[in-house]
């Protein structure tokens, strides 16, 4: 039952699938997804498997993991959360590998009505938390883009954060990351780390996929990390890919190019204390300023 361009890389950037700072060990997985539902998840699973033995605490799957992303794909591959198969696999996965999931997104059925769901399991295959999808993605591009989530999908209405070994982490998906007010209610309560499955596209992921990233990192000063489906070409939809991390002080610090691979990565959560008490803007907000002229 349901409740509620090009890849050309910067040179500033450095490629590294594994970095070794201190911290919480986390997996990205740029996940190749196809037509075929049972062989995605499948994948997904392997890979978490795979995450697992490199040491990875929390690993995270791409938006729309185990269907092609399509407004004309969506009722097709739709299940309910957490009864359909797809839960049912991560919980699994989650269980036996004894990591946390942040299960990427499904089309999640609900009565009638359908959402672009994460879910988020804990190791012991326990559901932690569930994100749908707030901020619909429509959008126009005259000759590029033209895209109508709201066609067939409802927006969820949550704020969405958990905590996991002692870490606070929040959720978007993807169009999310383009609302820096989403990001603020998550640092608000207490956030260290920010997670986006997401599926950006040819014309918008090379212009804003990081800068976004970054820039939700260096208004809320903590963890961002995205992760995409790997790029198929030959798909209605393609994927920009580049599935990345960056640092509280906005530093593009680990990614990948547009092919299947996880990225691994420790990351030193006391680096958000840091940047915090050295420049000190969460403090210094003129709220009593910005409010009255709001109410005005
Ligand atoms: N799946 C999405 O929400 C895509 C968002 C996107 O590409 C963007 O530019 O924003």
């Amino acid at each position: 039952m349901c409740e509620s361009a090009t890849d050309a890389v910067h040179p500033r950037f450095f490629k590294k699938r594994e970095i070794h700072v201190k911290g919480f060990k986390i997996a990205l997985i740029q996940l190749a997804v196809g037509p075929d539902k049972a062989k995605n998840v499948a994948s997904a699973v392997s890979e978490i498997h795979k995450a697992k033995d490199k040491g990875a605490q929390l690993v995270a799957l791409p938006e729309c993991f185990n269907s092609p992303y399509g407004t004309k794909y969506f009722d097709e591959y739709a299940e309910e959360v957490p009864s359909g198969a797809t839960c049912r696999a991560l919980s699994k996965a989650a269980a036996e590998a004894g990591v946390c999931v942040v299960g990427g997104t499904v089309p999640e059925r609900c009565g009638d009505k359908l959402y672009n769901t994460c879910t988020v399991w804990d190791g012991s295959g326990k559901l932690l938390a569930q994100h749908r999808k707030m901020h619909l993605f429509d959008i126009d591009i005259p000759n590029k883009i033209t895209f109508k989530e709201s066609e067939v999908l409802s927006a969820g209405d949550q704020i969405t954060t958990f905590e996991y070994q002692g870490v606070k982490i929040g959720i978007g998906i993807c169009y999310d990351l383009r609302f820096p007010e989403m990001a603020h209610l998550m640092a608000k309560q207490g956030c260290s780390l920010l997670v986006y499955p997401g599926a950006f596209n040819m014309t918008t992921g090379p212009k804003h996929w990081e800068l976004l990233a970054r820039a939700r990192a260096n208004d809320e000063q903590l963890w961002v990390a995205l992760v995409s489906p790997a790029r198929d070409p030959d798909a209605g939809y393609v994927a920009w890919g580049h599935s990345a991390l960056v640092d509280p002080w906005a530093n593009l610090v680990a990614h990948l190019d547009h092919r299947p691979d996880t990225l691994v990565a420790d990351l030193d959560l006391s680096l958000v204390e840091e940047v915090r008490k050295q420049i000190p803007i969460r403090v210094q907000r003129r709220t009593d300023i910005y409010d009255t002229i709001h109410k005005k």
